[in-house]
This record gives C-alpha cells, structure tokens and sequence, in this order.
C-alpha cells in the first residue's frame, strides 16, 4: 500500500504548523548559506578565467575552469533540493552542484547529487534504508524555500514513490512548451539507469510517458560529472527532430552542461541539408544496412588500378614497376580511407623516386667514370637543373649526391607541384555528393554493388529527384567516411562541442539516441562511426515506432548495429499521462501488433477524455471551439493539436495559437491538453495504430478527441 509522505508548507495554525514554519525557516537558513559560498565560488573562479592561455595545458584547465564556472554560474534554481538525515546524527544536503565551506580542509557543504554519497536521496527505501532515517525534499521559488515533504525511512510508512508530494507536484504543473529538469524527483527505477554503466550500448525500454527523455538527459549529466575524460571528447544527444531539440533544449545547459552537442540524424553531417521528403518505400530500402557493403565495394572499386608509374623529376624519367605500385599500394590502403590510402602512398611513391633518384645517380656516376661522353652530357644536365633554386649547397664534386641532398630528397619531392599533380591525376579526389548521386542514378551501377536490391527497388531509387532527402544523409555519411578528409581540419571553438559539431569524424565519449525506435539500420550505422567505443545509451518505446522499417522488436532493430552485445533496461510507470488516458491505450496497443502492456500511469488528473463527433464540413469549426475552450481551461498552459497528414494544412488555417502536428511530428512533445483529431484517420496511416497511441499519450492533464462520424 502507498502512504503519502508528511508534506509541509503553506499556513497552519497547529503544532503540524509550527514544526513546518520551523523546518521551513531551517532549510531557508541552509539554502542562504549554500547560496552565498555559491557565488563567491563562481567570483573566484571567474577571476582565475583567461581569454589567451598560454599553452595546451593551460588550455585545458581553462576549459575545465570555464565548465565549473558555467556549472555554478547556472545553479540558481533548487540549487539545495534535498535533504537526508542518517540514523548516526549526520545531515547531508544535496543539490544541484557540489559545494565545500571555505573552513581549513573544505568540508562538504552540499552534495552533488551525482556523488555516490547521494544516491540514498533517490533509492533509499522503508526496506532498504540505506542508513538513513529521513529524506527531505526541499521545495524553492528561485530564493526562497516554500515547502518541504518528509518522508520517514524507518519503517513506519513504505512509499512507493520517492518524494511523492514533491513529485506529484512537479508532474501536475502547468507545461511551458520547454521541458524542465526532474533533478529533484528522479525515481528509482529512472536513478538505476542513470548511474548504470556506459561501456556498453545500453537500451532502455519504456513506454509513454515514463521518463525515458528525463533519464536519458540526466544520464548524459551523471556521466560528464563521474567520468571527467568524457567531457573532453563530449557527449552526443541525438533527438527525433529540430523540434523535439528545441523542447529539450533547456535542460542540459540548466544542469550546468556545456559539453554536448544535440543533433538530428538529418543534420548530423556538417554541409549536408534534408531538402524534400521522400515515399516510406525508398526511405525503406535505403535505411538497409546492405548499403554499408555496397558503398565500401563502391569506393574499393574506384581505387586507381596499378600499372607502370613515369614520373619525371629534375629532367629525368624514372619508372616505377607496375609490381612495386601494387604492393605499395596494397599497404597504403589496409582499412585506410580512400584520401587516407592516397596519402600514405604518395609518402611511400616519395621514398620509392628518391630512392629510384639517388641509385640512377650513382649508376650514371660509374657509367660516367667509364668515359662515356654523352652520359657526362646528361649529368651536366641534371644538376644544372633547378628550376626554384632549391637544391642545397654542398653537392659532392664529383657528382654523387651528398648525404644532406640525399636526406632531404622525398620531402623535396612530396613538396613538388608536379609530383602531386601526377599522383592526383592518377588516383583523383573525390566527393561523396557527387559520387552518391553517380551511384543512385546508375542502375547498371547500382546492380553491381547491391546485387541484394530487386529490379523494381534498383528502378525505384534511381529514378528519385536530386536534392537529398533524409535516408540519404547516412548514405553521405557513410562514403564520407569511406573516403575521409582530403586535409586534417584544425581544431577552431572556445568549447569542446564547438570543435565537435563542426567534425564529421569527431569521435563522442558517449551518444545518447531518444526515440531511438525511429532509426532505420544505415541511421544506426552513423551512432556507431560516431562511438566506435560503443559506450551509447538509447532510450525509445519499440511500440511508438513509426518509421518505415519494419522491426517490431529492439532485438531487429539493432541486430545489424550491435549483433546481441547490448544490455536491455526498462522503465515501467507513466509520470505523464493521467490513468483516465492511459485507460484507453491498451485497444491501441493490441491492434498496433504489441504484446506488450501500456505502463502504469502513476497519477489522475480527475477530468475524463471526451468525444465530439461531426460531419467533415463541421469539423474545422469543432475544432476551432474545442480549442478555445481548452485554451481558456489551461490558461499558462499549453494545448497542442494532433491530426492526420492529410487534415494538418485545412487546421493550420483555421486554428491560431497551437501547433497542429501530425502524429509523428509530436513524438516525445507534451501539452497540457491535447486535441486528438479524427482519430480513425490516424490508425488509418502507415503504422498508423502506433502513431495513435504517440498522439493519446501526449496530455499531462485533459484529452479532448474529434472524431468524424
Ligand atoms: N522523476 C520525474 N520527476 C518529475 N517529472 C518527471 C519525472 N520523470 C518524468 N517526468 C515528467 O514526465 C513527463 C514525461 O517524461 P519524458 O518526456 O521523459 O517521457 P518519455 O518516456 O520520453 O515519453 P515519450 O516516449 O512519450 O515521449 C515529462 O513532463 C517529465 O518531465
């Protein structure tokens, strides 16, 4: 059975109110104290901050101040959220950012609440105490405490919720349209993966609503905070669309994170931009992973074939044999990207004319001593040339090369315009636009490097119009990275992420993919070049899937990027959509193919779901009414529109003031009220039973449904 915890605050006049005035007036005096050694922290460490570190050591301390400098600097609000009383006497507050008092030794003043010490904050139970009598949740408007809720941990109540009061109050506030942190409410189950290991990929399962966004972000915080290195290389959020971003957008630089970059599979490759849609059928087949073995037999394929090599240096022709141009060229290339392999073979091709220079050389010399006039002749010739000047002194007289002309041969010549002009001709640059767009239009090409595609697939992705569409972009991705960069580019940005957006091949320290469901096999491929570390954690609801693959289960759905080597977590209680809504998503769940159970919803908002049902013609002007009556009802809230594709243009014109989305658009969104509308519409698109029940588990409070009759 589930007890309420004592929760305090507000007025009272009984001994119930005193004791609440008091602990109020405790923690008020705390919160004070925490506040005060937060800022003169955050003066000092912004005196210490320098604009021209001196070198790369300095640098990265500077960059490492400037994280704790931000991290403090952001640490306004419930800056001091909790509290927990041990059963020896020990008092330890926890709080956004960890603090010391400026005592000799610097005792701990607040806990980080992703230090181990404060894990009993969001796991202790009745059962488990975890030598604790008491965790305190300590409610604050920016300055100021204005509650508290205790909940004993002695045995005398057992709780099912950590903190309910606090959370039941976080989960019932009115929705900005911007997603908050849940710091102060993590539960159990949302705190085990969060603390949970990153050396692995870690999936985690969980259904509407059950805090999978909030864990996941949450996650990315712990991990910056309990494994420093990670920062350094950075963290990858990758979200299901620029507006799902935008909702979460507040979240990681709110606990204090700077070193994350948040993308979209769409925008993930610098340069490249989504410019139209495509059909499910081609977004289908090109999200096979059979596409990472034809883009690799592709680009092996336009590797230059050996043959005899001429090259001309100071006036004279040398010969490299077809034989040595291929072994050379089978050890530049070793898993080498292409530009990659051409670089270490020109380096090699160097060695190779210098070599061929020098014992030329020697053998003119001994034919010349034999008295041969016109091989004399010759040798006059190649030393008179010197077309920039650049031979140094010091030549032997008698016309051997000196030990000095000899050393610094090959970087004479991997410095000559004409040797690269020749290496370039021979084994040319490439670009992935170019090269993708040759591929897809070719279907003779297309047959050869992906015989597993039918005739009717080959004919329907060639004849596709050129501007890039989203399943492209991991095939870009891919012979991108097939081919690599011509040139190494330089590092530029003040903070790690900076650099890190702008690399293509920029390797994270962890990625984190919510609405993970959504990614085709080739998107998958993308994570896994950006990790090749595997230490990524996806979090989605295989029953909310919508794209046009057709896995069913996360053990298809990752099978070709992670065979069976991953770990499964799940989150099973829905803080997000009341149980008068979740009642009605089992049905949905049935005919979407599931077998799986909708989670439990975890609070009731007392308003049951309502029906309007109208004829088309009344169906925008339905529409308009019901929206302002749930706008008035939900006033500092926010209400959202939920319709077919088909239906969203004729509503965007008659509705003003909410986003009207399709199903898939408001994956991961939240309003307070959402207005479903023609539901049968919905379920009647592809995958349509699981875009319905993304859409009735979009509201934190009221569902409101139009349907057609
Ligand atoms: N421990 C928590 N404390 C406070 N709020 C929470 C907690 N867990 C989840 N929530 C809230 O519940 C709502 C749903 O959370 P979230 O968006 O992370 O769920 P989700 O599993 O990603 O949902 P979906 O798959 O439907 O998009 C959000 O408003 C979130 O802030």
């Amino acid at each position: 059975m589930r007890q309420k915890s004592s929760s305090t605050g507000g007025a009272a006049g009984s001994a119930d109110g005193v004791a609440r005035r008091s602990a109020i007036a405790e923690e008020q005096a705390f919160l004070d104290l925490a506040t005060a050694r937060r800022d003169t922290l955050a003066d000092h460490l912004r005196t210490e901050l320098s604009s021209d570190p001196s070198d790369a050591v300095e640098r990265a301390r500077q960059r490492m101040l400037r994280r704790q400098h931000e991290e403090l600097r952001r640490a306004r609000e419930g800056l001091v959220f909790g509290r927990l009383d041990a059963r020896d006497g020990t008092v330890r507050h926890v709080g956004r950012v960890g603090l010391r008092d400026d005592g000799e030794g610097g005792e701990p003043l607040l806990l980080d609440w992703r230090a181990p010490a404060a894990r009993p904050f969001y796991t202790a139970t009745a059962v488990d105490p975890q030598g604790q009598t008491r965790r305190r949740h300590i409610r604050t408007t920016e300055s100021t405490v204005v509650g508290v809720d205790d909940e004993p941990l002695d045995g005398t109540t057992t709780a099912e919720l950590v903190g309910e009061g606090a959370l039941l109050a976080a989960l019932d506030e009115r929705r900005t349209g911007r997603m908050s942190t849940a710091v102060s409410t993590l539960q159990r189950e949302q705190d085990d993966i969060i603390r949970a290991e990153a050396t692995g990929p870690l999936i985690v399962q969980g259904g509407p609503g059950t805090g999978k966004t909030v864990v996941a972000l949450h996650r990315v915080a712990y991990l910056l905070f309990a494994h420093p290195t990670m920062a350094e290389q950075a963290v990858l959020v990758l979200g299901p669309s620029p507006r799902f971003l935008r909702y979460i957008a507040q979240v990681l630089p709110a606990l204090g994170e700077t070193a994350v970059v948040s993308a979209t599979c769409d925008t993930l490759l610098p340069g490249i931009r989504v410019q139209r849609d495509e059909s499910r059928l081609l977004a289908e087949i090109k999200g096979r992973v059979l596409w990472q073995t034809a883009l690799e037999t592709y680009v092996t394929s336009l590797l230059p074939p050996p043959r005899d090599l001429k090259l001309r240096w100071e006036g004279e022709f040398y010969l490299i044999p077809a034989a040595t141009v291929a072994q050379t060229l089978a050890s530049a290339v070793q898993g080498r990207p292409y530009h990659r392999a051409r670089a270490a073979f020109a380096e090699q091709l160097h060695h190779i004319l210098a070599d061929a220079v020098v014992e030329q050389r020697e053998a003119l010399m001994n034919e010349m001593e034999e008295g041969f006039e016109d091989i004399l002749a010759r040798v006059d010739r190649s030393m008179r040339y010197d077309p920039v000047g650049r031979r140094p002194a010091g030549s032997d007289v008698d016309g051997l090369l000196s030990e000095e002309e000899v050393e610094s041969l090959p970087g004479r010549i991997a410095a000559n315009a004409a040797i690269a002009r020749f290496v370039e001709a021979w084994w040319p640059s490439l670009d992935a636009e170019t090269l993708l767009r040759d591929l897809l239009a070719d279907r003779t090409l297309l047959a050869r490097f992906a015989p597993r595609l039918t005739t009717e697939e080959i004919i329907a992705v060639s004849t596709e119009p050129a501007p890039w569409a989203s399943s492209d972009v991991p095939l870009l991705d891919a012979l991108a990275d097939l081919l690599g960069e011509v040139e190494a580019p330089r590092p530029q940005g003040e903070f790690v992420a900076d650099q890190a957006r702008r690399r293509r091949d920029w390797v994270y320290g962890h990625v984190v993919v919510d609405e993970a469901q959504e990614l085709s096999e080739m998107q998958w491929q993308m994570v896994l070049r950006r990790c090749p570390g595997r230490s990524i954690t996806a979090v989605g609801d295989i029953d909310q899937a919508e794209a046009a693959h057709r896995h069913t289960s996360w053990a298809q759905a990752v099978r070709a990027a992670f065979r069976d080597r991953w770990t499964a977590a799940e989150l099973t209680i829905c803080y997000r959509t009341p149980r008068e809504v979740m009642s009605l998503t089992e049905p949905v769940l049935r005919e979407a193919g599931s077998r799986n159970a909708p989670p439990r919803a975890v609070r009731s908002s007392g308003i049951d779901p309502w029906v309007r049902t109208v004829t088309p013609t009344e169906l925008a002007g339905v529409a308009t009414e019901a929206v302002r009556e749930l706008r008035q009802r939900w006033r500092g809230g926010t209400v959202g529109v939920i319709a077919p594709a088909a239906r969203v243009a004729e509503l965007l014109a008659a509705l003003s003031g909410v986003p009207v989305l399709t199903a898939t658009q408001s994956k991961g969104l939240e309003w307070d009220a959402t207005l479903l509308i023609d539901p049968r519409g919905i379920a009647a698109e592809p995958r349509g039973w699981n875009g319905l029940y993304v859409a009735l588990t979009r509201c934190t409070q009221e569902l409101g449904q139009v349907v057609l009759a």
